[in-house]
C-alpha cells in the first residue's frame, strides 16, 4: 500500500526526467502500480484512513512521484456534492496524451499544490481550459475522452510530472497572480 514515505519530494532527479511509455498489452506490474496508485487516492480522501495512515489528501498521482520513471497517472476527483459520492473523475491513464486542446486558458482561484512539495508556493497556474486525451486504460483499451475545467486542470498537472514540469514552473516570478486577458479563473 502507497503512504507518504512513498512520495519523492522535490529536489529528487526524477521529478525533472522524461518519463518512459509503457509497453501495451499492459505488464501485471504495471497494472498492479496503477491500482496501488488508485487506492493511495481513494485512502487520502477517506478521513478514517487519511489520518490514520497520515496521508496528504490528493486528487492526482504520478508514477514518477513514487521515484517510477514510467507514463502512468492516476485521478480520482471527488464530486464536490457530498450527496452525490460518484467522482465526476476516476481513471488510471497509461501513456495519456493531449491531443488537442481549446484556446481558452484557466486557472485555479486558489492555485495548486502538490504531494511532493512541502511548502506553499503562491500564484495563478495557468492550464488549457479543455482538453482531447488519449490513454490506455487498466483494461488495455486505447481511450479518447474530453476534459475541462477542473479535471482538466487535475490531468495536465499529473502529466506535466510526466514531463519533468512542477506547477510551480508555470507561475510568473515577476507576478506569481498576473493573468492575461480571458484566463478563466477556476473557483
Ligand atoms: O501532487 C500531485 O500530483 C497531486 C496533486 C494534484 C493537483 C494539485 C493541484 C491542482 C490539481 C491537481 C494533489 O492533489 S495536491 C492536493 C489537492 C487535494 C485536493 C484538491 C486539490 C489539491
Ligand atoms: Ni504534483
Amino acid at each position: 500500500m502507497i503512504t507518504m514515505k512513498d512520495i519523492i519530494r522535490e529536489g529528487n532527479p526524477t521529478l525533472r526526467a522524461v518519463a518512459k511509455e509503457v509497453s501495451v498489452p499492459l505488464s501485471d506490474e504495471d497494472i498492479k502500480l496503477g491500482k496501488d496508485m488508485m487506492e493511495f487516492l481513494k485512502n487520502s480522501q477517506d478521513p478514517v484512513k487519511a489520518e490514520e495512515l497520515k496521508l496528504r489528501g490528493g486528487v492526482g498521482l504520478a508514477a514518477p512521484q513514487l521515484d517510477i520513471s514510467k507514463r502512468i497517472i492516476a485521478v480520482h476527483v471527488p464530486n464536490g456534492d457530498l450527496e452525490n459520492p460518484e467522482p465526476t473523475l476516476s481513471a488510471v491513464m497509461y501513456n495519456p496524451k493531449i491531443l488537442s486542446h481549446s484556446v481558452q486558458d484557466a486557472c485555479l482561484g486558489e492555485g495548486e499544490g502538490c504531494l511532493s512539495v512541502d511548502r506553499e508556493v503562491p500564484g495563478y497556474v495557468v492550464r488549457h481550459n479543455k482538453i482531447t486525451l488519449s490513454y490506455v486504460d487498466a483494461t488495455g483499451e486505447k481511450q479518447k475522452i474530453r476534459l475541462k475545467n477542473y479535471e482538466a486542470i487535475v490531468v495536465q498537472h499529473e502529466i506535466d510530472h510526466l514531463n519533468g514540469v512542477m506547477f510551480y514552473d508555470h507561475i510568473n516570478p515577476e507576478n506569481p497572480y498576473a493573468l492575461k486577458d480571458g484566463v478563466l479563473v477556476i473557483e
